[in-house]
């Protein structure tokens, strides 16, 4: 049978039960599926903790608790010792028939004294969550953190909303969970992936062709944007690979622009130009080699150059200090129609004016943004109060506001289009997190513009590739580091 775990698309609680349902409806029976999860259960717990003195089940009242039951039952007859604590299913259930199939008793939920040597299974709640855990749950959720207890976690660690990756109050923090066919948000949102720890992704037999979704998330990588990679031709010229424009700041912050540029150059495009305002020229010349500089002090002068066609893409933003000429120049851009990314300054520029960018960027997708979580809250402080919305529900309003492709970053980067789709990216290094790597992700996402790149696929690339440039550069890297770095792929 074709591969029946789905590892590029993403599920929310609600698409993975419209999963099962059309499995279910297949002919492939409920019992069958619950019998394979807790197999993958089982063999996951035995692989990590060969050792294991005692694995206590603690089960819920619902399938996830199932797919315990079969677990608990499965350890029994392998010969290792069994607990189970929590709930009886509710009778004549899927749940209810994987109990019986344990002789153990289910002792109450409280009753668990943690020793030395146990592991735990969680089968309290998976993708069934809907509020906070009550205070059993959550006394036993302390008892087992106080102790360091470690957890195995089924489909989702207890208490994790999948659909956000936030904990709805009390929460298990694992040290492995298995979940079944596909990904949830949950499992790679912050700080839904620390809680799940190593999360492994189990078949558990449902055909490939049903394991589907009509929403468009994904995880990040190049099944999304490696055939919209720039092509490398033997007839290349630079003016054939693109032109970039990073506009520079003053003389005291001109390094920002500087990085940018360098990224952006070194993802492909074929030249590389800064917009210097005319103080801060000759500090820029000291320092610039391959990238060139134009002189642009006024919104006048960046219409003078942008008359040249070939200027595709500009980077607006980094470094740049003055918010009414960036609020200026992003009018320009926009008016001469070229792809802009707009990032730091150029996004402050536009706190309580989010209407306004829009409108500019109204008609095919053009613009940009990318904000991490301080410049998000500033533009859309709506959005970002709104305790219901997961990041991808947030990125998704804010680029159809502003008719964008919207990257939030972050260590769960998030990049949506404003016609919905949607991608996390799970796999950036948290040395990330250091002065100036921001200005070379704009400058990375600038140059696959310039080169020609769909502006979502340009996101998703742009994003992959500066992570996968930090992971190479290892911890201690900085942005100078990165910069020099980020490579495109061969293609
Ligand atoms: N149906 C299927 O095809 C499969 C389901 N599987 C398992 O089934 C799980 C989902 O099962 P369920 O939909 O029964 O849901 P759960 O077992 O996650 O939750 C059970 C019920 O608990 C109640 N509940 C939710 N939050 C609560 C809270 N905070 N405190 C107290 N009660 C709460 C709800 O009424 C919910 O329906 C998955 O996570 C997965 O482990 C697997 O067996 C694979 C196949
Ligand atoms: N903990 C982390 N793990 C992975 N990536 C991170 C982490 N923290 C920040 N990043 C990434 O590093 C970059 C930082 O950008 P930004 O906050 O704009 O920094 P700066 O303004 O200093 O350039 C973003 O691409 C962000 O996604
Ligand atoms: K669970």
């Amino acid at each position: 049978m074709a591969m029946a775990i789905n590892t590029t698309l993403l599920f929310t609680p609600e698409a993975m039960a419209k999963v099962d349902a059309r499995v279910i409806a297949s002919g492939i029976p409920g019992p069958e599926l619950m019998r394979a999860a807790g197999a993958s259960v089982v063999a996951c717990l035995l692989s990590s903790w060969p050792n294991v003195a005692r694995a206590v089940v603690l089960c819920g009242p619902g399938n996830n608790g199932g797919d315990g039951h079969i677990a608990a039952s499965l350890l029994a007859a392998f010969g290792v010792p069994v607990l189970r604590h929590g709930y009886a299913p509710r009778s004549g259930t899927d749940a209810a028939a994987a109990s019986a199939t344990c002789e153990h008793a289910i002792l109450p939920l409280g009753d668990y004294r943690p020793l030395a040597g146990d592991v735990v299974i969680d089968a309290l709640f998976g993708a069934g969550l809907d509020r906070a855990v009550g205070a059993e749950v959550a006394a036993v959720i302390g008892r087992i953190a106080e102790a360091g207890t470690p957890v195995l976690a089924i489909d989702l660690p207890s208490g994790l909303s999948g659909r956000t990756g936030r904990p709805t109050g009390p929460v298990i923090s694992a040290e492995r969970t298995v979940t079944f066919a596909g990904l949830k948000p949950g499992h790679v949102l912050m700080p839904g992936r620390e809680l799940c720890g190593v999360t492994t992704l189990a078949d558990i037999g449902m055909p490939a062709r049903l394991v589907a979704s009509d929403d468009p998330l994904w995880i990040n990588g190049p099944h999304l944007y490696g055939p919209t990679l720039p092509r490398r031709e033997a007839a290349d010229h630079k003016y054939s690979r693109g032109h970039l424009a990073v506009m520079s700041g003053p003389l005291i912050s001109g390094g920002a622009a500087r990085l940018s540029a360098m990224a952006g150059l070194r993802i492909g495009a074929g030249l590389v130009t800064l917009g210097t305002p005319p103080g801060a020229v000759m500090a820029q010349s000291a320092h610039l080699t391959a990238i060139m500089q134009h002189r642009v002090g006024s919104s006048a002068d960046l219409a003078a150059w942008l008359s040249d066609p070939r200027l595709s893409a500009l980077v607006l933003g980094p470094g740049f200090g003055d918010l009414e000429k960036a609020r200026d120049y992003a009018k320009v851009l926009a008016n001469a129609r070229r792809y802009l990314v707009l990032d730091a300054d150029g996004l402050t520029a536009f706190a309580g004016r989010t209407g306004e960018l829009g409108d500019m960027f109204a008609g095919e997708t053009r613009l940009v943004i990318t904000p991490h979580e301080g410049e998000f809250r500033r533009l859309f402080p709506a959005i970002a109060e709104d305790e219901t919305l997961s990041k991808v529900d947030r990125a998704r309003q804010a680029a159809a506001l502003l008719n964008a492709v919207v990257v939030y970053k972050g260590a769960d980067t998030v990049i949506a289009a404003s016609d919905g789709r949607a991608a996390i990216n799970a796999d950036a290094p948290p040395w990330l997190a250091t002065a100036g790597s921001g200005d070379v992700l704009s400058g990375v996402i600038g140059g696959l513009l310039a080169q020609s790149m769909p502006i979502f696929e340009a996101a998703c690339a742009g994003v992959a590739l500066h992570g996968a440039a930090a992971s190479q550069a290892g911890p201690g890297m900085t942005a100078e580091d990165l910069a020099g770095l980020v490579r495109p792929p061969a293609v």
